[in-house]
């Protein structure tokens, strides 16, 4: 069997370039031959005795070919051949040897083997390639039946930033069954880990545990996958401070007629499939700007300008009450951002956008947020901008975002001294925040702020009046959100989101009540909260149309108090 790893490849698609590179000798030059295995040792397949119909003849072909090679060099010099010709005689013996010999081979050893590493030889961090593969073959192939030996980890938040399963780390990890990841297991490992597979019935996924074979097929053609794990003696390679480390791969074994469909479409397939997996399986986070540090899955020590939790926000745009039209009209705009990257590079625009979402307190703003992070499955920073006590500082901030994520500064017209004016002597002493209008403002669409790529910027506010025009003009923010007091269409949604129904006797009541007071989604969806398990969807439809009759009275009385006092409204 000729074994190969993967190291670096120009995959057509994206993503890191890879290369099929030959593990042993040369005569096996198919793709790309350069040096040896970062990791010789890696169990393979042919090692294992998984495919071992290779060996001896093999090898006895192998040193047939040495002895003609010699056998040549010796007649060529007894003669003393000095002349060129004998020289290019000598090269094509050689090579019609090797070509026999290797069509030899393939008819005794049909399959070839190509190795994966989790580390790529030399460097520091996780192999790109690795991660999609595990994520491939974790969601596609490892939650099939033939696969008998799993792996069982802590589901960890879903591997959040690079991968799946695991990349991310810092998650909030629970250890009940219930977050269990199972994973293709490794060799040995794999004898003692009975237990893990009845765990399967709880997990949402499985993964291919070391050892463990699984076939998967592919245009008509058959491969088979093993997963293989071993200790790694050097534990300081990647700064493990002692922690356990270990070395993981994985090997795909094919026939060689499909060499050239592995290489062109079964790979880019796999690290096309691997990547979907991770992205649907990552567990979007929220942070907020408090400096933070921990150590990596790759075991290197880092820092943050940000703190991290899992971002569990259960408000959806379905669940979000406001007028369906100007609901649909936010969807169809995020739809239009998120499909947007060729338009925007087309004109030459950064792939951001600015929302404004302003109103009264208890409209909403902030779930509004919540529900475009689910929608559109982003990342959010929260920040508070009152922490952040300098222009430079708010650029770092920038810098450790990453893209597909959201960006939001709430009450922006309280967080800060947004005036346009530059901070005073008596300002730079107070060891407040001396972020500036224009530091705010290059934040959104300076330089800095096409850094990274599908970012949103959400400002919100009670007072919008009170922003300075520049900050939110078009193009800074591209969309001004009014959230307003509930009115009737609203709370159309809101009855069906909180009670099932449709119509109701009552909703005539809060037809004619609600344009004549003030009252904010938060009151309404108060209301319409059962408070008791009697409580049916009349018993609060009441309790709304009682608080309507209440406030509308207090309204009324306000109003003739102010007649009575001569104030002109
Ligand atoms: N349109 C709405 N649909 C469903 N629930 C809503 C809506 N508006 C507000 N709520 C509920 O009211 C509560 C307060 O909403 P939220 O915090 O989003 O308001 P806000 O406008 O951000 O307020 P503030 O300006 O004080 O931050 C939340 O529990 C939310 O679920």
């Amino acid at each position: 069997m000729k074994m190969w790893s993967i190291s670096s490849y120009a995959a057509p698609l994206s993503g890191t370039p890879l290369a099929l590179t030959d593990n042993r000798s040369p005569p096996y030059h198919v793709w790309k031959m350069s040096g040896t295995s970062p990791h010789p040792s890696t169990p393979s397949l042919h090692e294992s005795g998984a495919y071992d119909s290779t060996p001896s003849v093999l090898r006895r072909c192998a040193s047939d070919i040495d002895l003609w090679s010699h056998r040549c060099n010796n007649i060529m010099g007894k003669q003393q051949l000095r002349n060129w010709n004998f020289q290019l005689m000598q090269t094509f013996v050689a090579r019609q040897l090797n070509r026999r010999a290797r069509r030899l081979a393939a008819l005794i050893d049909p399959y070839l083997s190509i190795t994966i590493h989790e580390y790529d030889a030399g460097r520091m961090t996780r192999s790109d390639v690795f991660a999609e593969t595990k994520a491939y073959l974790d969601g596609a192939v490892g939650t099939r039946d033939d696969v008998r030996h799993l792996n069982a980890e802590d589901a960890r938040g879903g591997g959040g930033g690079g991968g799946a399963g695991e990349g991310g780390g810092g998650g909030a990890g629970s250890s009940s069954s219930k977050g269990l990841v199972l994973s293709m297991a490794d060799g040995e490992a794999a004898q003692a880990k009975g237990v893990v597979v009845a765990l399967a019935a709880v997990a949402a996924r499985g993964c291919m545990a070391d050892g463990e074979e699984v076939e998967d097929h592919f245009r008509g053609a058959t491969l088979w996958w093993s997963a293989h794990c071993e200790q790694d003696d050097d534990k300081g390679r990647r700064g493990g401070g002692g922690r356990a480390s270990q070395r993981r791969s994985y090997s795909l074994v094919f026939h060689e007629c499909h060499r050239d469909l592995v290489r062109s479409a079964y790979l880019p397939h796999v690290r096309d499939q691997g990547r979907a997996f991770m992205a649907m399986s990552r567990q979007r986070k929220l942070y907020t700007n408090i400096p933070s540090s921990r150590w990596g899955d790759d075991g290197s020590y880092m820092c943050s300008l940000w703190t991290e939790v899992v971002f569990k926000h259960p408000k959806t745009f379905e669940t979000l009450a406001m007028d369906p039209e100007k609901k649909r009209e936010i969807i169809d705009d995020l739809d239009m951002f998120k499909n947007g990257k060729e338009q925007h590079r087309r004109v030459g625009k950064a792939w951001k956008r600015g929302y404004l979402l302003h109103g009264p307190p208890g409209t909403g703003k902030s779930t509004m947020v919540a529900a475009m992070a689910n929608y559109l499955g982003y990342d959010v920073y929260d920040m508070e901008l009152t922490s952040v006590h300098t222009n430079t500082d708010l650029r770092k901030l920038l810098i450790q975002t990453t893209s597909k994520s959201i960006i939001v500064i709430e009450d922006v017209d309280c967080s800060s001294n947004l005036t346009g004016q530059l901070p005073t002597e008596a300002d730079r002493d107070d060891g407040d925040s001396k972020v500036t209008l224009s530091g705010l403002l290059n934040f959104i669409d300076g330089l800095w702020s096409a850094f990274g790529e599908e970012r949103l910027i959400v400002l919100t506010t009670n007072h919008v009046e009170d922003l300075d025009p520049a900050l939110i003009r078009t193009g800074r923010m591209d969309k001004k959100i009014e959230m307003s007091y509930c009115d009737f269409e609203t709370f159309k949604s809101m009855a069906k989101i909180h009670l099932d129904v449709d119509d109701h006797e009552m909703f005539a009541a809060v037809e004619r009540l609600l344009p004549e007071v003030d009252l904010v989604p938060a009151d309404v969806g108060e209301h319409l909260t059962a408070k008791n398990p009697r409580d049916d969807a009349g018993a609060c439809l009441a309790r709304l149309v009682n608080a309507l009759q209440e406030a509308k009275a207090k309204k009324d009385a306000a109003e003739r108090q102010d007649e009575d006092n001569g104030v002109v409204v």
